[in-house]
């Protein structure tokens, strides 16, 4: 479980059925979902896009467990998330999920490589071999040299790349990212990106991306918009969202921004992210 390395895109889906989530009660009520319906496959990249309120996050955090949808299904390797216990969801997060978040998610004491070797601690993986693991993946994310580095003293984009390996270090199904770029500035948050992107593909792992940024969909194999707690469009790389199976036919204007990003020639490869992390630094 522990070695560095492309592993095959194999195994089943995560499929989210009929979900919906109400905060409140009554005339407190917010109907964050109302009825999402989303399949991610094993190795492909999923961005999620829409206006503030549209119930992306929600969504994300229903796909991870983190919280029950009210109702609806959340199917993962034979298991629905929205059934288990909390204790059950939180061992399966930890053992089959990675999350990236905006920012302030390393512990601030603790260097680089401790911050990214901590799900392989947890998970009982001794600190020696979690420790040259987490190193592996930082010197792929760029950071050879960097790994006794504290938090306080790596950029916002460096920081970024701690959080990815440690996202990816337990090589899990899937790794969730909540506006991974929100804190940086448009070139760095491009990098990171990037980054994140050809590292989730080189691990194997799907990749479920909620972002504001529409330049996103320039590194993901598909891109879902939202609007109101429901899907509003989809579509795929390289694809006019025409001629996508989209829910809905008529693209919205996050559609339209991440499609206008959207380069001719698809998703980069791994090799490609490679050299613009080289072009970059
Ligand atoms: N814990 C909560 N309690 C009550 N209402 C909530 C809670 N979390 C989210 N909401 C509401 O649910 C709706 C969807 O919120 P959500 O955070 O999922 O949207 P979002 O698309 O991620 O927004 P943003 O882009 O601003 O982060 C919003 O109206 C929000 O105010």
């Amino acid at each position: 479980m522990t070695n560095l390395g492309p592993v095959p895109s194999t195994g089943s889906p995560l499929v989210a059925s009929g979900l919906t989530k109400v905060y409140g009660t009554d005339h407190t009520a917010t109907h964050a979902l109302a009825g999402v319906s989303l399949t991610v496959s094993p190795g492909e990249s999923v961005a999620i896009m829409g206006p503030s309120g549209s119930g992306k996050t929600t969504l994300l955090h229903c796909l991870a467990g983190i919280i029950k949808p009210t109702s609806g299904a959340v199917s993962w390797r034979g298991e629905d998330l929205t059934t288990l216990s909390e204790g059950r969801r939180t061992a399966l997060r930890r053992q089959d999920f990675g999350f990236v978040f905006q920012s302030g998610q390393l512990l601030p004491e603790l260097p680089a490589v401790e911050n990214a070797a901590l799900p392989l601690m947890l998970a009982g993986v001794s600190r020696t071999e979690a420790t040259q693991v987490a190193a592996r993946w930082l010197a792929h994310l760029g950071l050879a040299g960097m790994e006794q580095r504290r938090p306080g003293e790596l950029s916002g984009g460096q920081a970024q790349r701690v959080a990815i390996a440690r996202a990816l270090v337990g090589s899990p199904g899937v790794v969730f990212a909540d506006e991974p770029t929100g804190a940086l500035d448009q070139a760095t948050g491009a990098e990171v990106l990037s980054v994140l992107t050809g590292a989730v593909q080189a691990s194997g792992a799907a990749l479920v991306v909620v972002t504001h940024d529409a330049g996103v969909a320039r590194y993901c194999s598909r891109t879902v918009t939202m609007r109101d707690g429901r899907v509003s469009g989809e579509f795929f790389a390289g694809s006019p969202a025409q001629q996508a199976p989209a829910q809905t036919h008529v693209p919205d204007a996050a559609t339209r921004a991440a499609m206008a990003a959207h380069p001719a020639n698809g998703v980069p490869s791994a090799a490609q992210a490679a050299t613009t992390r080289e072009a970059t630094r």
